[in-house]
């Protein structure tokens, strides 16, 4: 289903040759995935994925060769590319810009129960101590500016209830977040839900699909995973999920009293970030390829449970 640009195997087998990688044994198109063509490569040495980038800005490639690579030397878990004998990740494959990774074990998990959120927490916490000091540089490409700019193209499909309360939230986010950067900068995974994870039982295996990766807020980053791993099917947060994430998160990383102050505001503006975005593909800009579209639904119901309920209080940490 999502394999849309198929692979001969002298094909892959060229491309192997390439690396220090092992011989071709089988290789296995992955239905799942959205955007990109993913295949399973087994070789007589070891497990791989190959991605071929079907879509989105081939130009900002290296950004996440170079994130994935620093994060892999500090020792996250996150599939780090194979570099070619002459040290190159990045190739060209059936017209298609390519990378090699690792396969990382596990599943995603669909519930996850508290040890997974505490590994989750405790991983994330981790990847944004290290994460402030990557070099690299990728504006959010769904930040404020984003919103300001895009929600004015979904308005027209809205009823007048949703338009009201889709324009008074980017307003109110304006006034609250501004131009400031007052909030803890580094490297963000950008769009870390559950089905971007893989765990093993309890074990995280690793981090996958980077390609919102970027730099900005790191508060972003932790409310799309709260959004996501600790909302109820009504749209409202599940304390013992939330507290288990937040707890692990924090003793890594504390959150600073400008972070806890922006907290609610942010939980609601990544929130509106996929109600708006999930609107886009469905009315705006819809793919290609026959896939079904996320429910932009979900993300209205949410955004709305945390305008109801607010947040709900930061778990206190000592480090
Ligand atoms: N490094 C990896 N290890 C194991 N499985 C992976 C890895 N990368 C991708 N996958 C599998 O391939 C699927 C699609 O990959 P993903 O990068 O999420 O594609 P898309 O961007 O098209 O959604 C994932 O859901 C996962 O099952
Ligand atoms: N995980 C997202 C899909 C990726 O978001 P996009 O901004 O890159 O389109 C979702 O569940 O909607």
């Amino acid at each position: 289903m999502a394999v849309f640009t198929p692979l001969t195997q002298p094909q892959v087998v060229e491309f192997l040759s390439r690396f220090d990688a092992g011989a071709l044994v089988s290789l296995e198109g992955v239905p799942a995935g959205t955007e990109n063509t993913t295949f399973f490569v087994t070789t007589n040495r070891r497990a791989l994925v190959l991605t071929l980038f079907e879509q989105g800005e081939h130009e900002e490639l290296p950004f996440f060769v170079e994130l994935l690579d620093y994060l892999d030397e500090h020792r996250l878990p996150v599939p780090g590319p194979l570099h070619d004998r002459n040290g190159d990740a990045l190739h060209t494959l059936a017209g298609k810009p390519a990378l090699l990774f690792p396969k990382l074990p596990g599943q995603h998990p669909k519930a996850p129960n508290l040890a997974q959120c505490h590994e989750l927490g405790d991983t994330l916490g981790h990847m944004h101590v290290v994460s402030r000091h990557f070099p690299g540089h990728r504006p959010n490409p769904r930040d404020l500016h984003w919103l300001l700019l895009m929600h004015h193209k979904v308005l027209v499909y809205l009823s007048p209830e949703d338009q009201t309360l889709m324009k008074d939230e980017v307003e109110t986010y304006q006034g609250f977040f501004g131009d400031a950067t007052t909030l803890p900068q580094g490297a963000l995974h950008g769009d870390l839900f559950r089905d971007n994870t893989l765990f093993d039982g309890d074990r995280l295996g690793g981090l996958i699909d980077f390609y919102n990766g970027c730099t900005g807020d790191l508060l972003f980053d932790l409310a799309i995973v709260i959004n996501d791993w600790a909302t109820e099917a009504d749209g409202r947060l599940d304390p013992a999920r939330h507290d288990a994430i937040l707890v692990a998160y924090q003793a890594r990383r504390s959150l600073t009293v400008a972070e806890r102050d922006a907290w609610p505001m942010m939980l609601r503006l990544t929130a509106l970030r996929y109600w708006l975005s999930r609107l886009l593909v469905v009315y705006v800009d819809p793919p290609a390829h026959d896939l079904t579209p996320h429910d932009p639904d979900r993300f209205r119901t949410i955004l709305k449970a945390r305008l109801e309920d607010g947040a709900l209080p930061l778990p206190e940490v000592s480090q």
